[in-house]
């Protein structure tokens, strides 16, 4: 096959990619996999969802064929990952974060964004506010969090605190609060702040209330950029933030720096932008959205890299967490 074939085959590859995730996002809409933990036949689907058989066959077997399902005779059964990630009764169930997330990046109607250009509303503020319900994200993203988020900063934390224990922690524009959550758990003398806006504060409220930690965490609601983010504390978590403060980039890392007790650290998650914006290109293609309404935030880790050390942090641990970047800087 010439160079040319390649490339045309490349093409198609993505019209064909394109039905698969338009079928997978059609099976969890319908809830198809809560009903096969167990291998179940047509009949009994059909019954106990109320669908059309005949259709209903014919998704269950377009699914089987691109192995989302297994088929064994005549009856269909979750696979192993479909299991675990896909039926609701799983604890691990992600369905309902994936289906928000592809709302939140979807590329619909791009044609008449370029063609028209942003919102500007949405240019003049610069606010991630206008563009994401940064509540509903706290809270279909708490399996997110739990799955890749919390087991490096525990890991790391026990690496960093094997002697000593900190006493005050900030989980900075924390969504949820799950990772401050997390790490109060296994310091369990600290103090923890979760510091939000109004209605995402609601969401790590009631977090912090079903694991019993009313009594050692507490929930401030305000601004990051205008607001006064407290001090004293030896631990500041700022994951997936930073960018919402590009505007006021310097300012905004001086008020990490000034909150810190001296050796206290920022655990800083960011997207690990290349400096020409074209890597890691699952996150390009993720920000894009928001980005063809008129938001303007992304920061290339260099920049971000930059204004800590000029502020006088150093660079003392980092980690990949998929395509996100992880760096503990010291004060
Ligand atoms: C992408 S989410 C990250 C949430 C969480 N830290 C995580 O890692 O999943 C960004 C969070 O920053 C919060 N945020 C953005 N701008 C803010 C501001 N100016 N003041 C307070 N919180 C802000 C949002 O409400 C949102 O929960």
């Amino acid at each position: 096959m010439d160079n040319k074939n390649l490339l045309a085959n490349t093409y198609y590859t993505m019209v064909s990619n394109h039905r698969e995730s338009q079928l997978f996002f059609s099976a969890l809409q319908l809830d198809i996999f809560s009903y096969l933990d167990e291998e179940i036949s047509i009949e009994e689907l059909a019954d106990r969802t109320n669908y059309n058989m005949r259709n209903l066959k014919l998704l269950l077997n377009a699914l089987a064929a691109i192995h989302l399902i297994d088929k064994h005779q005549d009856k269909y059964v979750n696979t192993i990952e479909g299991q675990k990630y896909l039926s609701k009764a799983s604890t691990s169930y992600l369905g309902e974060s994936i289906l928000f997330r592809n709302v939140m990046m979807s590329l619909d109607n791009i044609e008449n964004r370029v063609r028209f250009g942003p919102d500007n509303t949405i240019t003049e503020h610069n606010q991630g506010q206008k563009v994401y319900d940064f509540a509903k994200l706290a809270k279909v993203c708490i399996p997110e969090i739990y799955l890749w988020r919390i087991e490096p900063l525990i890991a790391l934390m026990n690496k960093i605190y094997q002697d000593t224990e900190p006493s005050k922690i900030l989980d900075l524009g924390g969504g949820s609060g799950a990772m401050g959550i997390e790490l109060c758990k296994i310091f369990p003398n600290a103090k923890g702040v979760i510091f939000e806006g109004p209605k995402v504060s609601l969401v790590a409220e009631d977090l912090v209330s079903k694991n019993n930690l009313n009594s050692r965490i507490t929930i401030q609601e305000g601004d990051f950029i205008k607001d006064d983010i407290g001090n004293g504390y030896d631990i500041i978590i700022a994951s997936g933030i930073i960018d919402f403060a590009k505007d006021h980039l310097d300012n905004f890392i001086k008020k990490l720096y000034d909150a810190l007790n001296k050796n206290g650290i920022i655990y800083l998650i960011t997207h690990g932008f290349s400096e020409d914006y074209l890597e890691p290109s699952e996150t390009v293609l993720g920000w894009l959205s928001s980005h063809l309404d008129g938001l303007d935030l992304l920061l290339p880790d260099k920049v971000i890299q930059d204004s800590m050390t000029d502020r006088g942090f150093r660079l003392y641990k980092q980690d990949k967490s998929g395509n996100l970047s992880i760096k503990v800087y010291q004060k």
